[in-house]
């Protein structure tokens, strides 16, 4: 990839600051992820990385900081003015028409995306362009042959692909992935890791993620977040061997 374009600020992330009560959930959080990396974000059960990509989004208001998303401030926008100009999400529990096949999920968000005008009036699902569209978004994440498949018919693992070419349909250039591998087998698990790896370059992606296997597999960067803090970010050798992140997180065991 272009050097210019890996030196792009996707996502700049300046002080942000979120309590609920007592609770301090994002104690003045710095974090940045540039166009072609992936930036893991790691930390135990509670430490904050859920409130941090609900902000992120525009799901919840900061009480303090800055979010700008290539370069313009998006702080006070709502959630689908930043989805507008490039943010995409994929959720933690599962946001797909359970009773619509695979190529209908995808065609329903091709219908909110950037590039598509449909008329009330026509049920979008007859529409054989949008239909050849969705059909290369199943493709991309390895569904070619599960189109006509209903959602609640996929296994968990392909759900999830699913979710993920309903998110990339709408064509993001930064991408907020809440723990895509959670409740994956070891296999589902490798397949969206390979899935994932083939797709960083024409994203920036921020992956919320427990499966270590997969953080150290796909992270160009990686920030650690304990109790609403970010304690490090550094490379995948760096966070192995940072003392307070082996005690705060790791375990010796996993290093
Ligand atoms: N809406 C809310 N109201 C009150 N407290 C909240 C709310 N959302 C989160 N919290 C608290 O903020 C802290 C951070 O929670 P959060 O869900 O962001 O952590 P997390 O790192 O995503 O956890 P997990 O890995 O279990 O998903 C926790 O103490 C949680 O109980």
């Amino acid at each position: 990839m272009d050097s210019a374009v890996m030196e792009e600020v996707l996502l700049d992330v300046r002080g942000l600051r979120k309590s609920f009560g007592a609770v301090a959930a994002t104690q003045d959080v710095d974090l940045t992820v540039r166009a072609g990396e992936i930036h893991a974000l790691i930390g135990p059960n509670g430490a904050g990385k859920s409130t941090l990509i609900t902000q992120i989004c525009g799901e919840i208001r900061p009480d303090a900081g800055q979010i700008h998303l290539a370069g313009r401030d998006v702080t006070a926008m709502p959630a689908y003015e930043r989805a507008r100009r490039g943010l995409g999400r994929s959720f933690q529990i599962t946001q797909l028409c359970l009773e619509y096949t695979a190529i209908e999920n995808v065609m329903l968000s091709l219908t909110v995306g950037p590039r598509t005008i449909f008329s009330i009036w026509s049920d979008p699902r007859r529409d054989a362009k949008l239909a050849g569209r969705a059909q290369s978004w199943l493709e991309r994440v390895g569904l070619a042959d599960r189109a006509d498949v209903p959602a609640a018919d996929m296994a968990h693992g392909e759900r999830r692909q699913l979710e993920l070419a309903v998110a990339l349909a709408r064509e993001p250039r930064l991408l907020l992935l809440d723990e895509p591998m959670a409740g994956m087998g070891p296999e589902e698990s490798a397949r969206m890791t390979r899935l994932l790896a083939g797709m960083r370059e024409r994203y920036g992606i921020l992956l919320v993620e427990h499966d270590m296997d997969a953080v150290f597999a796909l992270a160009d960067r990686i920030s650690v977040l304990v109790y609403g803090k970010l304690i490090f970010t550094g490379s995948c050798d760096e966070v192995r061997q940072h003392p307070e992140v082996r005690s705060a997180y790791l375990g010796d065991a996993a290093c």
